[in-house]
């Protein structure tokens, strides 16, 4: 049996004052016996002043020392004068009369009366509540006075937190009863922050409290967001179940949102930072290494395209985004192929939610999200289909993990459809010049101001319908892309079977359509048509496995047009150079003599060519493409050609010639040239030559393809 104890309450015989009656009849009990002891003893009355001015002394002091308000240092002087008087007068009389003892009774009487007048602790606020330090007062008051003065509304500041960065402080503020809410508040924003003075680009941010009555005035006193940030270089794996970051607040929070769920609007006049904002969220969802990133760039491919090159160069062998189309076909292809999962993950993966306890699929490295991030989404939903098709990922993706993050330049219903933007959960409104801006976004009544945003690179992010809050995004330029890629080239998922069963052969053969689309996105705008890249799919196309057979064929896929020849076709068509001409470089088929292959190659194809070999010699032939190219320039007498024209020199299209000479490492130039009153990109000669010299000096393997080309 057990026995349970029961702790008596203790006595507590200690003297200190549990409150204003008992520390009055103390204080006068004390004088009393003293005054008593002093009459014995026959003490100089002069100790009594002394006892009196020493006691004033420690008053002020302690009373400054401890922030004790103004009336209890006045209060504990007068207690000082009155019992220090008091006891004087005694020591010169005698304390044995009545009157003596009267005045001692009434003085006690009054002192207790006014005790609450002593408290030793510095003022609180009228709600009694929170200890706000002396320069906090301050401010607490101001901005009391303030919420008056411009909102009507007499609230009570709780607390103010400078925040860590020195960039500013919140404001915890307790709203009156009365029906007063935090929504009134937010309209005030923008009159809050010019009523205090606030520096240019420095705002007030209304955010929620502890409690539907609270609220906490964020206020920015440095314009952080003048300061431009990099990108942290961190590619480290995370998680699409954790908010990913793409930039800063003013008070250097993380600015980000957690994608599993909901999808992303984006809109920003043009130069505004839209695709800079896509890069940093397409590096935080890449890390993610249960998500997989999906691009659909209208504009001609370049959100992906600082991504993709680390592949088509070769460096790595999986491409870091899993899909982009570049064109409206493959952009229909892949929302198709995405509906298709979403579907499919629906009906498939139900045992899977119940086996987790949960309505969510529950995504993984093994099952991982797809997001999709459409670049200039205005132009996908210019085209009815597409725009019906995104409508309806949007509609049916979000369980199923398959997400989108659309950017446009206005968020009006021309460019976004309004149900699409009302589907978003976390909006985004990039700096511009247009306030209104800000209400087709957020509402009408946000209350926040353009002037609170720092140019290019800054916006406004509300998530869930909460008041938007500024933020700068990452900057994040192509070599840190490029790094990026490289390393999520290594760590992000593959699509689970099912649903790339589920998506079918469009997405089975997306990879040969990108490479070929990639290689050279100035080919002539065949946005509408689609060809399978002559290699084997997963791999880059400068380090393809030959086949033994290759496939020299361009397959026309579902949907595409029929009229796509085949460049090895085409390529047979075409007349050989003139024999003897500047460019006639070896034929592929001859040899070099070892001496040959030292003897210095041409540094311009233009110039006088080493003269063929005497006799075919071991070595590295030149391949018939790299040959031809060569001549059409030695013909256009040109060092620059446009894609198009030496394509049409060859015969061949210039997607056709972008993947038959990036495999020996020859690109087009990053910068469009004009040439005939016509801008455009296109080649380089000595990048032709220089490949020509890296293959007779053996460091470039020619693959066979390419070597055998245009062979039958
Ligand atoms: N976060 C940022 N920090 C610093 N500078 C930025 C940032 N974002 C964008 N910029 C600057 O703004 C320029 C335009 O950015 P970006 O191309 O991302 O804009 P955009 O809205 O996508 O434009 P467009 O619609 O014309 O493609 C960039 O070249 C860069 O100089």
């Amino acid at each position: 049996m057990g026995t349970t104890t029961t702790a008596k309450p203790r006595a507590d015989w200690s003297l200190a004052p549990r409150g204003p009656v008992s520390a009055t009849a103390q204080g006068t009990l004390a004088l009393a016996a003293l005054a008593t002891v002093g009459d014995v003893t026959a003490l100089d009355p002069i100790w009594g002043g002394a006892v009196t001015a020493a006691g004033l002394l420690g008053t002020v002091v302690v009373g400054a020392h401890r922030n004790t308000t103004p009336s209890g240092i006045v209060y504990r002087m007068a207690c000082w004068i009155g019992g220090g008087g008091w006891l004087t007068w005694t020591l010169a009389t005698t304390p044995w009369t009545l009157n003596t003892f009267a005045a001692l009774g009434i003085g006690a009487l009054t002192a207790g009366i006014l005790a609450p007048l002593g408290s030793a602790t510095p003022r609180t606020n009228r709600a009694g509540k929170a200890l706000v330090l002396r320069q906090s007062a301050r401010i607490g008051a101001e901005w009391e006075a303030r919420l008056l003065r411009v909102c009507r509304i007499r609230a009570t500041v709780t607390d103010v937190i400078t925040w860590p960065t020195g960039t500013g402080y919140d404001v915890l503020v307790d709203l009156p009863g009365g029906g007063i809410t935090r929504k009134q508040l937010e309209s005030f924003a923008e009159a809050l922050a010019t009523d205090a003075r606030l520096p240019e680009g420095c705002g007030v941010e209304i955010c929620g409290g502890v409690h539907r009555g609270a609220v906490v005035l964020r206020v920015s006193t440095v314009n952080r967001l003048a300061q431009t940030i990099t990108y942290p270089a961190d590619y480290s794996p995370a998680s699409v179940l954790e908010p990913i970051c793409w930039g800063e607040h003013t008070n250097a929070d993380p600015a980000g949102a957690l994608v599993r769920e909901e999808s992303v609007l984006i809109a920003g006049k043009r130069g505004s930072g839209k695709t800079t904002l896509l890069q940093d969220i397409s590096v935080a969802l890449g890390r993610c290494t249960d998500n997989l990133v999906w691009h659909l760039d209208l504009n001609g491919g370049g959100l992906t395209q600082p991504w993709i090159d680390v592949w088509l160069d070769g460096r790595v062998q999986r491409c870091p985004i899993d899909w982009a189309a570049p064109n409206l076909r493959e952009g229909k292809r892949m929302i198709t192929a995405g509906i298709a999962i979403a579907k499919h993950r629906k009906a498939s993966y139900r045992r899977l939610k119940r086996a987790h306890n949960t309505n969510l699929l529950p995504v993984s490295p093994d099952l991982p999200q797809i997001t999709i991030i459409v670049d200039e989404g205005a132009q996908a939903v210019k085209d009815r289909e597409l725009e019906a098709l995104l409508s309806e990922l949007q509609n049916i993706g979000r369980n199923e993990a398959v997400n989108l993050i659309i950017s446009a330049l206005r968020p009006t219903s021309d460019l976004v459809p309004v149900n699409m933007r009302k589907q978003t959960g976390v909006r985004i409104q990039m700096h511009g010049p247009d306030e209104e801006e800000l209400g087709h976004m957020f509402g009408w009544k946000s209350g926040v101001s353009m002037d609170q945003l720092a140019g290019k690179g800054t916006g406004f992010v509300s998530l869930d319908g909460a008041t938007p809050r500024p933020f700068r995004a990452y900057n994040v330029l192509p070599a840190q892309i490029e790094q990026a890629a490289l390393v999520i080239a290594t760590t992000r998922p593959n699509l689970d079977p099912a649903s790339a069963d589920a998506a079918g052969e469009s997405y089975a053969s997306r990879y040969q359509r990108m490479a070929a689309a990639f290689a050279d996105l100035d080919a002539d705008d065949t946005t509408e048509e689609a060809t399978t890249y002559p290699y084997a799919l997963d791999h880059p196309p400068t380090s393809p496995p030959v086949p033994a057979a290759p496939a020299r064929r361009l397959t026309v896929l579902n949907g595409g047009a029929d009229s796509w020849a085949d460049p090895f076709t085409l390529a047979r068509t075409t007349t050989p150079p003139p024999a003897g001409s500047a460019a006639d470089w070896p034929d592929p088929r001859t040899r070099l003599r070892p001496a040959d292959q030292l003897a210095p190659a041409p540094t311009n194809a233009g110039a006088p060519v080493p003269a063929r070999p005497a006799a075919p010699t071991p070595g590295w032939p030149l391949p018939e493409i790299l040959r031809r190219a060569l001549h059409a320039f030695a013909d256009a007498n040109d060092d620059r050609m446009h894609s198009a024209t030496l394509a049409d020199a060859l015969g061949i299209t210039p997607t056709e010639l972008a993947a038959l000479l990036r495999p020996l490492g020859v690109t087009t130039l990053p910068r469009a040239f004009i040439r005939n009153g016509r801008e455009a990109r296109g080649y380089a000669r000595e990048d032709l030559t220089a490949a020509a010299q890296r293959i007779h000096r053996g460091e470039i393997t020619v693959p066979g393809e390419i070597a055998k080309w245009p062979a039958a």
